[in-house]
């Protein structure tokens, strides 16, 4: 069966001054159609670098990466790219943001103009197509960046901590708010995340990395139904899924600082 994404044999290495970065060796993961994956590891074991590879904005030194069966050779309409810092153009209202994307694959106005306002819509932020970005909180103005990724509807989105700059209940609101998203649009998505408690929250399954050189550790199936919810995240079995993916990030971590 063809995955959505497959990541094949893939190994990614600089060389800088110091010598040799091996940031990803030898990594290969499938990810399915519809699945929620989260990326978790200590810092630099090279989540980011594996997003970029799956984006098309890094090429691997060795191995390959497939996106709806092609091998990933640059960025596409078909991933939508979501970074921790919402890249909205300042001078552009809420929906103009989200209707950018759109004016580039030449759909008409009132066609795009819909279109906007339905994902502006599904993100909660419908009262405020017309805010320009300063009118709008941190939260808002990631959302509206959500609602522009989810307006080209890509088959997959790929996310860089698109919560890391945000406060904890702001952000458990964002989590739902994109779990819902997800749950009626189905799209494949990655999500790279610091936080454990948002790692098992949001994912079918969790990708646990480890550094020097970059790989995958761990695989943690998250056999939560969906929708989640907070009486969820206090449960039992959460608690035992957290502290599984926190062993696994916490055990790799500790052996780099050794
Ligand atoms: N352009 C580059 N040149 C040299 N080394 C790089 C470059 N980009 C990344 N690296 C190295 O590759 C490794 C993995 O980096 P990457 O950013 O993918 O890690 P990460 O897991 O996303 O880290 P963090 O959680 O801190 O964001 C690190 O050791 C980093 O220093």
């Amino acid at each position: 069966m063809n995955s959505m994404i497959s990541v094949r044999g893939v190994s990614k290495h600089y060389e800088t001054a110091r010598g040799l970065v091996r940031s990803l060796e030898n990594v290969s993961l499938e990810v399915e159609q519809g699945e929620f994956i989260t990326l978790v590891g200590p810092s630099g074991c090279g989540k980011s670098t594996m997003l970029n590879l799956m984006a098309g904005l890094l090429e691997p030194t060795s191995g390959e990466v497939l996106v709806d069966g092609k091998v990933v050779t640059g960025p596409g309409p078909d991933r939508g790219v979501i970074f921790q810092q919402y890249a909205l153009f300042p001078w552009l209202t809420a929906l103009q943001n989200v209707e950018f994307g759109l004016r580039l694959q030449h759909m008409k106005k009132t066609e795009r103009r819909e279109l906007a306002q339905h994902y502006l819509d599904l993100v909660g932020l419908g009262e405020f197509a017309h805010a320009l970005p300063k009118e709008l909180s941190g939260g808002m103005k990631q959302r509206c960046a959500i609602a522009r990724a989810y307006a080209v509807q890509p088959s997959t989105l790929l996310m860089d901590e698109p919560f890391g700059a945000l406060d904890a209940l702001t952000r458990v609101n964002m989590q739902e708010n994109l779990l819902e998203t997800w749950q009626q649009e189905r799209r494949t998505a990655v999500f790279i995340t610091h936080d454990v408690d948002e790692a098992v929250f949001l994912a079918t399954r969790v990708v646990v990395m480890s550094p020097r050189p970059g790989r995958i550790s761990e695989i943690i199936d998250v056999p939560l139904a969906y929708p989640r919810t907070e009486e969820m995240r206090l449960s039992p079995e959460f608690a035992e899924l957290r502290a599984r993916v926190w062993r696994g990030v916490h055990h790799h971590a500790e052996e780099d600082a050794a």
